[in-house]
């Protein structure tokens, strides 16, 4: 993932975690903030954590994946956002990028 994204290392930068209910997005955050995925509920509301990754410093939002919740976006990026999507392939185990 860092290495598709632009900008120099030592840069702070915001991701967003998006997706339907159940998709993942929690795990994944804890996956790269390297703690324990055994025990995930539904998220409600929403999770935010820095990573350092790569030499860059993440700042990871995991919004919870029902409609509602997601709406909690537009009044905070009201300029919009830069997309990148990512596709999970759980029988193979990796991930790519599918942009
Ligand atoms: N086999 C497998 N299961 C996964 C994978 N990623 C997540 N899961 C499981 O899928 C379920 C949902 O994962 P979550 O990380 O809670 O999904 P979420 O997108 O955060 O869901 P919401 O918080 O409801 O939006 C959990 O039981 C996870 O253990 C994966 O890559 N492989
Ligand atoms: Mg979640």
């Amino acid at each position: 993932m860092c290495k598709r994204l632009r900008g120099s290392p030592g840069q702070e930068l915001r991701i967003v975690l998006l997706g339907l209910d159940n998709a993942g997005k929690t795990t994944l955050l804890k996956c790269l903030a390297s703690e324990e995925v055994s025990t995930i509920t539904p998220t409600q509301g929403f999770n935010i954590k820095s990573v350092h990754s790569h030499g860059f410093k993440l700042n990871i939002w995991d919004i919870g994946g029902q409609r509602a919740q997601q709406a909690v976006l537009i009044p905070l990026f009201p300029s919009g956002w830069n997309e990148l999507d990512f596709q999970a392939d759980h029988e193979q185990e990796e991930v790519r990028a599918a942009k």
